[in-house]
């Protein structure tokens, strides 16, 4: 039986991997996808905006979310079912495309393949790596080396690395080709430099594609063939030991609010607020009065963006819903406040 290539995305919160991956619906010269969707936070965006998005390589229906947790956390009770549903039906899809949680680890997703169930009639064409060359370029993932000096003089014990940057090598270490995204946001110097230090990070041998709102041709991203269920020992994991990992070091909440009365003030409102807060990943979408399309919000640390994507539709009811993402300890109440004040 010929098995299924599937392609697993991976790469930090709001690196552009539903982007990238809405590109390759929109490209895929006439291949059937199915895309298996995961996010952190309980309520589904990125499913929702692939649906939006119309593309014909992808019916509604193959597009499938994953949303009781991250991926990596949930390979057996959810990932699994899923995956075998998908390619047990009478018209699979031609090459199955996966978007891991920003926060996932992505090795137990790729150690599930080994699975008899999925085995037999799938296999990893490839891992792909979705990197934010700006957040990188900004330090977002390397230590405050002053602040943890100071850390460790009071703790010698102290684990050297901040969650942030172990995620980050973590995906980075399971790579096979590394998308270095939102080029337009850096100079030729910077992005080289960004492109130096994450390819020291990658596996020898690893190839970084440069790319502006994931627009990468199909055919460098798909069909590389590379089996990567069959070579897990390559990929370095700080995680081996740990059966389950829960992600300790973030947290979310999802806010709901009724309909704003005008678009043009929102976003500039919250980032007001994302520069006085801590919040790694903003997104949702919300209702405005008199419009008859959704506005959708994205915000990754403290750009954010506002665009409609399509109308509602006569069974939703037009209230806005927000999924707010940040590292354990931040400040919530304070947060929410500001947002629920920003949103009217
Ligand atoms: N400037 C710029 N923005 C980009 C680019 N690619 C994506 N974005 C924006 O970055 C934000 C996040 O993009 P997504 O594709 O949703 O990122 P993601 O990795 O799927 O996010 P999560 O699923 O939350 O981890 C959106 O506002 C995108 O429009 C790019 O190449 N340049």
């Amino acid at each position: 039986m010929t098995k299924i290539p599937t392609t697993v995305i991976t790469g930090f919160l709001g690196s552009g991997k539903t982007t990238l991956i809405r590109h390759l619906l929109h490209n895929a010269g006439g291949r059937r996808l199915a895309v298996i969707v995961n996010e952190f936070g309980d309520i589904g965006v990125d499913g929702d905006i692939l649906r939006g998005c119309g593309a014909d390589a992808c019916a509604e229906e193959d597009i499938v979310e994953l949303a009781n947790g991250c991926i990596c956390c949930t390979v057996a009770d959810d990932f699994l079912p899923t995956m075998t549903k998908l390619l047990e039906r009478a018209d699979p899809p031609e090459h199955i495309l996966i978007e891991t949680s920003g926060l996932a680890l992505p090795k137990p997703l790729l150690k599930a393949f080994a699975w008899p169930d999925v085995r037999t009639r799938a296999t990893v064409d490839g891992v792909i790596v979705v990197i934010d060359a700006a957040a990188v370029a900004a330090g977002r993932f390397a230590p405050d080396e002053a602040a943890l000096a100071a850390l460790r003089a009071q703790d010698p014990n102290l684990d050297h690395e901040t969650p942030l940057e172990e995620l980050f090598e973590e995906q980075l270490g399971s790579a096979d080709l590394v998308v270095l995204n939102k080029t337009d946001l850096l100079d030729a110097a910077e992005l080289a430099a960004v492109e130096r230090d994450v390819l020291a990070a990658a596996r020898a041998g690893v190839v970084a594609m440069r790319a502006c709102e994931g627009r990468l041709h199909p055919s460098a991203l798909l069909g590389l063939g590379l089996s990567a269920e069959d070579d897990l020992d390559s990929r370095p994991s700080h995680h081996e030991a740990e059966a389950d990992h829960d992600h300790d070091d973030f947290t979310s909440f999802v806010l709901h609010a009724g309909a704003i009365e005008a678009a043009e003030p929102l976003a500039a409102r919250l980032g007001d607020i994302l520069a006085r807060h801590d919040v790694l990943r903003l997104k949702g979408v919300v209702a405005v009065r008199g419009k008859p399309a959704r506005l959708i919000v994205q915000a990754v640390g403290p750009r954010v963006e506002t665009y409609y994507d399509r109308r509602w539709r006569e069974d939703e009811s037009r209230m806005s819903r927000l999924v707010v993402i940040g590292e354990k300890g931040f400040a919530r109440e304070n947060i929410e406040a500001a947002l629920i004040a920003a949103l009217v």
